[in-house]
Order: structure tokens, then C-alpha cells, then sequence
């Protein structure tokens, strides 16, 4: 997650949206990259509460740099990244864990210091409402059963599972999750996608998850956005425009699209 390159234009880069019912964060023709070199088209797309979003694509097509882009860890090469209000509050579970492993703590504290701040971690458990909000965290991901184990002893699937309630305790508005169910199994990853497209519906959450697990992402996200390199492109909507979209046909086959058309839109940049 350490990235060294804020700068002066990163402050630019976020700015307060007009007010819109629903909208936490909208980009604006953001081209990411590194050094000034683009790595994708524009990115243009506005992210809504109550919504859950998928991020697909191949290694290395810059699933993360846009994470880390939207978090402002990374600058844009151009464009805009607007949050809604000042207000917004973001959670992020990084692809390779910035938890130290050997942490000698249970995950349940692991998740209760998702909600503190400062000198606060060294008052465990101080409210009851903490604790309730902890405990629905970890029944949420799945991570009641692990609560009480200490996490360098879980297994990377579970160490994934405390992370992710370690994020739902933080209430954020906007829950950013990189590969949450990479070490997962595929019923605990397909639960864990059910459980985060509920959240998103239930608690008006905006819910946006890098998977490579195709189907099951457009099982249950509400758009996927496709970005490619090779094309490239950048492909925003339901599973069957992104699935019938041939810069999406080209890398992963016709199987996913139901349509299995001959010709389709132009290859080349496509933006939502
Ligand atoms: N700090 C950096 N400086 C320069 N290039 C970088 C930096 N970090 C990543 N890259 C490059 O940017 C490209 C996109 O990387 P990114 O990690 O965003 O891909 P990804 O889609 O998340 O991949 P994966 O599915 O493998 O996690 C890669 O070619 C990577 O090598």
C-alpha cells in the first residue's frame, strides 16, 4: 500500500462534487498510470451508494493502480477523482495484507481497532456499542467461528475473512476490497460476494471488488467495469455488455458471452 509518489497535484485531483442523492465518488476522464504514462483509456464512471462493483481484468491491466489512484495513493496521469462530500469515508483491504502476520492479537481485536483512532487501541472494548458493531462485522464475513483465534494462526482464507470485517466495522460509505476472496475456497468466496452484495443493498454502502472469479462476480455485482491493456479498453456495465465486448472475447473466449456474436462494437476505448 506505501506508495511514494503524493504530490501537489494530488490535492487537485479531489474536490467536493455537487451535491447528487446517492453519489459518494465519481471519476472524471481519469487516466491512471505511473511517471505520466497511461496504463488505460479515460475512466469515467460514478460509484452510488447501495451499489456493488466488480473490477476484472487481466495481471497487471491496473486494477489496483485505479484503487490506489481513487484512494489518493497514486496521482493521475489526468483527470479527476471527485468524492461527493468531504465527508466520505473510504475502507480498504490491500491485495497482500499490510497486516504483520506475526501480530500476537485475536481477530476480533484485529476488527475492533478498525474503529479506533489514535492512542484509542490502547482502551480495548470500551463501548458496547463497539462490541455489537464488531460482532455483527464478524458474523458479516463470515469470521464469527475465528473470532477468538489468534490471527497469525489463521489460514489466509480466514486471515482474508477478519480483514474484511475489520473493513465492515469501520462503517465506511465506500469499501474498496482488492481480491478479498483470492484465498478463499469457492463456496466461502461465493458466500463472501452474497454477503458483501447484501451489505452494499442493506446498509447503503458503495461496494467495489478487484475478483478474477468472472461468474461469480457477475453473480452478484450490480455492474463490472472490464479494463485491458491490450486493447485497450475500458469497459463499464452488466455482465453480458461486458462479457459480449470483443476486447473481453479476446482475452478470456466466448464462452462467458450468451450471445456469442460475430461482430460487435469497435474494439478500442469504451467508457460508462
Ligand atoms: N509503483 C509503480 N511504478 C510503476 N509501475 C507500476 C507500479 N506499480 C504497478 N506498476 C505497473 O502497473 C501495471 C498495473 O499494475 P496493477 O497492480 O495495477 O495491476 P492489477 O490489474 O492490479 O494486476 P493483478 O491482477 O496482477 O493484481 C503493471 O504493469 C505494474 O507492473
Amino acid at each position: 500500500m506505501a506508495n511514494g509518489e503524493h504530490g501537489a497535484e494530488q490535492a487537485a485531483s479531489h474536490a467536493t462534487h455537487p451535491h447528487k442523492p446517492d453519489l459518494l465518488l465519481c471519476c472524471e476522464d481519469l487516466v491512471i498510470g505511473y511517471q505520466g504514462q497511461a496504463l488505460l483509456p479515460p475512466i469515467n464512471l460514478q460509484v452510488h451508494r447501495g451499489t456493488f462493483l466488480a473490477v476484472i481484468g487481466r495481471n497487471g491491466s491496473g486494477k489496483s493502480t485505479w484503487f490506489k489512484t481513487l484512494l489518493g495513493l497514486q496521482n493521475p496521469v489526468s483527470g479527476r477523482v471527485y468524492r461527493s462530500s468531504a465527508q466520505v469515508k473510504s475502507a480498504y483491504v490491500p491485495q497482500t495484507s499490510a497486516i504483520d502476520g506475526m501480530l500476537p492479537v485475536r481477530s476480533r481485536e484485529l476488527v475492533h481497532w478498525g474503529r479506533l483512532t489514535g492512542w484509542n487501541f490502547l482502551r480495548p472494548f470500551s463501548k458496547r456499542e463497539d462490541r455489537q458493531v464488531v460482532d455483527s462485522a464478524l458474523e458479516t464475513a463470515g469470521a464469527g467461528p475465528i473470532a477468538n483465534r489468534p490471527y497469525r494462526e489463521l489460514s489466509e482464507g480466514q486471515k482474508q475473512r477478519a480483514l474484511l470485517a475489520r473493513v465492515l466495522a469501520t462503517e465506511a460509505d465506500l469499501v474498496l476490497l482488492d481480491e478479498p476472496t483470492a484465498a478463499m475456497d469457492a463456496v466461502a468466496e461465493r458466500e463472501t460476494m452474497r454477503r458483501l452484495a447484501e451489505l452494499a443493498r442493506e446498509r447503503r454502502l458503495a461496494v467495489v471488488v478487484v475478483s478474477h472469479d468472472l461468474r461469480v462476480a457477475a453473480e452478484f455485482a450490480d455492474q463490472l467495469l472490464f479494463v485491458d491493456r491490450e486493447a485497450p479498453a475500458v469497459v463499464l456495465g452488466d455482465a453480458n455488455t461486458v462479457f459480449c465486448h470483443p476486447a473481453f472475447r479476446h482475452q478470456y473466449g466466448d464462452d462467458y458471452c450468451p450471445r456469442h456474436p460475430s461482430s460487435g462494437p469497435t474494439l478500442g476505448p469504451a467508457t460508462g
